[in-house]
């Protein structure tokens, strides 16, 4: 049967599910896992033989090994002839920054990691200039964006395909996009946007400090993939305008907790753009874009129409518009973007995909 080695890295809320997953999963490629690490333990195949995947949780509890480095795992899976596939499940700047030793290596990278896409560009062209090269490993990472919502691996067949970008925009935060379809709805509502941050913490859906997702700073990264694989290269998320919702009296303070607390003091500002919006009939939403022909990228609050796509959303899902040469009238994907469940789907779909491609 043809196989492939895996080393999975991270094992938190998207790692976990991705394994149960793999487990699960049934096919004419056997997914051996060889390596399973997080932050200060790893489980660890002697011999390349398949770890134990139904007790992994117990296993990596009692491993007394201590997590190897990103060079450790790249030279253990060399040390066998199966060609072998990291799974990066971390938000890690340095695992991302190793990718290119992975690929340079000959193994491949699936990941829903958007360091390594939407850091200093050297990075990106590092992975890239190499990745699906012969003799180099493949890169896939279809759930940094919109989670396992089919959005890179489309854009990237348009594009290799011969279809020009002209605009990406959408909503790409789970988070944030729970937060304006309840405070500014299409139906109006006098709910406080602190009441709504402190239900979409309470609900699990922000970071565990919400500032890192009301700086806008995730919208930016997206917006930075999607605009380097449209063919803008961007230096990085700060070479462009992001809107932050933080006001700035609270920028420097201690704790996510004293943010929560203090923001209803700020509650006005927003009360007054969703006033402003509601005169004119709309709402408001946390808008990421991308223009190629201007070769502009931007991340703020924009208002819209009751009858605009990106008005009527609901829960936390993710939409996003794309408009080409061939797509005129914009395509439109919608649909869950956090959560582990979609999250861990577009890595394993990711994961098949190069097992297809490299597996023997
Ligand atoms: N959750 C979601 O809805 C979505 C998540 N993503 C992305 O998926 C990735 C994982 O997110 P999520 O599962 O929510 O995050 P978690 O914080 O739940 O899990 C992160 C995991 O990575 C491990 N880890 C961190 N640093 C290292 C390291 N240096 N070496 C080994 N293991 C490490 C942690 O181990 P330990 O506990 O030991 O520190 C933990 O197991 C992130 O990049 C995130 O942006 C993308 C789309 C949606
Ligand atoms: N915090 C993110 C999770 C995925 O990237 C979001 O809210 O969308
Ligand atoms: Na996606």
């Amino acid at each position: 049967m043809a196989t492939v080695n895996i080393a999975i890295i991270g094992a938190g809320v998207v790692g976990s599910e991705f394994i149960f997953q793999l487990a699960n999963l049934k096919g004419y490629i056997n997914y051996n896992v060889v390596v399973l690490a997080e932050n200060k333990r790893v489980l660890r195949s002697e011999d390349y033989s398949p770890l134990k995947l139904s007790s992994w949780r117990e296993d990596l509890a009692k491993s007394q090994k201590p997590g190897m480095t990103p060079k450790e795992i790249a030279e253990f899976l060399k040390g066998s002839k199966l060609p072998a596939i990291l799974v990066d499940n971390t938000s890690n700047q340095a695992i991302a920054n190793s990718y290119p030793l992975f690929i340079k290596a000959g193994i491949s990278v699936a990941t829903p990691n958007k360091k390594a896409f939407s850091s200093d560009i050297k990075l990106w062209n590092d992975i890239f200039d190499y990745a699906g090269k012969p003799g180099y490993g493949l890169c896939y990472h279809e759930s940094s964006v919109g989670a396992g919502l089919p959005l890179i691996s489309p854009l990237k067949e348009m594009i290799q395909t011969g279809d020009e970008v002209l605009k990406i925009e959408g909503i790409f935060s789970g988070t944030l996009s729970y937060i304006f379809n309840e405070f500014s709805a299409i139906k109006p509502s006098n709910v406080k946007f602190s009441d709504v941050v402190k239900v979409a913490k309470e609900k699990g859906y922000t970071e565990p400090d919400p500032r890192d997702d009301l700086n806008g700073l995730d919208v930016a990264r997206k917006v930075t993939i999607l605009a380097r694989i449209s063919g803008l290269p961007v230096e990085s998320p700060a070479a462009f305008p992001v809107q932050s919702l933080i006001p700035k009296e609270l920028e420097s303070v201690s704790s996510g907790d004293e943010f929560l607390q203090r923001l209803p003091e700020f509650d006005d500002q927003m009360e007054s753009l969703k006033a402003e919006a509601a005169k004119e009939g709309k709402v408001l939403r946390f808008i990421g874009s991308v223009d190629v022909p201007n070769k502009e990228a931007s991340v703020k609050i924009l208002k819209y129409d009751a009858s605009h796509p990106f008005a009527s959303l609901k829960g936390s899902d993710n939409v996003i518009s794309i408009k080409t040469k061939r797509y005129t009238n914009p395509l439109i994907i919608q649909g869950a973007g956090a959560g582990a469940a979609v999250t861990a789907m577009g890595v394993l779909g990711d994961v098949i995909k190069i097992a297809q491609r490299v597996a023997h």
